[in-house]
């Protein structure tokens, strides 16, 4: 079976892989994770600079796993895995196995937006701690917040993914490269929690 052939996955796009995985956890086990990680979590919201300034960034994030992080020019230290977060981890790599897509991760992003202001700007996780062909997976918690992409070449339009609670959306290799994606904000919505479960070579 070729890498990105998926049976219950849905395609958005085919080269570079973008598929997305509904249902992830099942509707009681989704809402107790959503609920755990928002109360048992360290949230934090770290100041990064931007064109010479220092901003708060607008959502919460935790970075866990087993490997320190360098991001916007920061090191981040990881806090320790959270069993809920572990779970979805394993509900992840089990879910892809089962597309016939072999994954590991071992670090994960965790996003908090508390409303629809609260957002992401443009950016690829291209980091070379991750390797030239990542495979990135996002988990959605909560509110319904699409992810929008646009080709660094501007070679088609701009696009919306819809993240659904309880998705999964895989980007696979080449989708760093290729494009940026960003979570812009939206006058309504309520919390939203996301998860990106990344393999960071140390
Ligand atoms: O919250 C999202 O859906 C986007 C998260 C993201 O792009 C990231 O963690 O790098
Ligand atoms: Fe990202």
């Amino acid at each position: 079976m070729a890498l990105f052939d998926h049976p219950d996955g849905e395609a958005l796009l085919a080269s570079p892989p973008l598929i997305r995985f509904t249902d992830l956890l099942g509707g009681r086990a989704a809402g107790t994770a959503l609920n755990r990680l928002d109360q048992e979590l360290p949230w934090q919201q770290p100041r990064l600079c931007l064109f010479g300034r220092e901003h708060p960034i607008p959502r919460r994030q935790v970075w866990m796993g087993d490997t320190g992080y360098r991001y916007s020019g920061r090191d981040f230290t990881p806090t320790p895995w959270h069993p809920t977060a572990l779970a979805i981890r394993d509900a992840v790599v089990q879910r892809l196995g089962r597309a016939a897509i072999e994954a590991r991760f071992n670090s994960v992003l965790l996003n908090r937006y508390a409303n629809g202001q609260e957002r992401m700007g443009w950016h690829s996780d291209d980091e070379p701690a991750l390797g030239p062909a990542p495979l990135i997976v996002g988990v959605s918690l909560g509110a319904d917040r699409p992810l929008r992409f646009r080709w660094k070449d501007r070679r088609a339009p701009a696009f919306n993914v819809d993240q659904p609670h309880d998705s999964l959306l895989l980007m696979g290799p080449g989708v760093q490269t290729h494009l940026q994606h960003a979570l812009p904000p939206r006058r309504r919505g309520g919390l939203r929690i996301s998860l990106t479960f990344r393999l960071i070579f140390a």
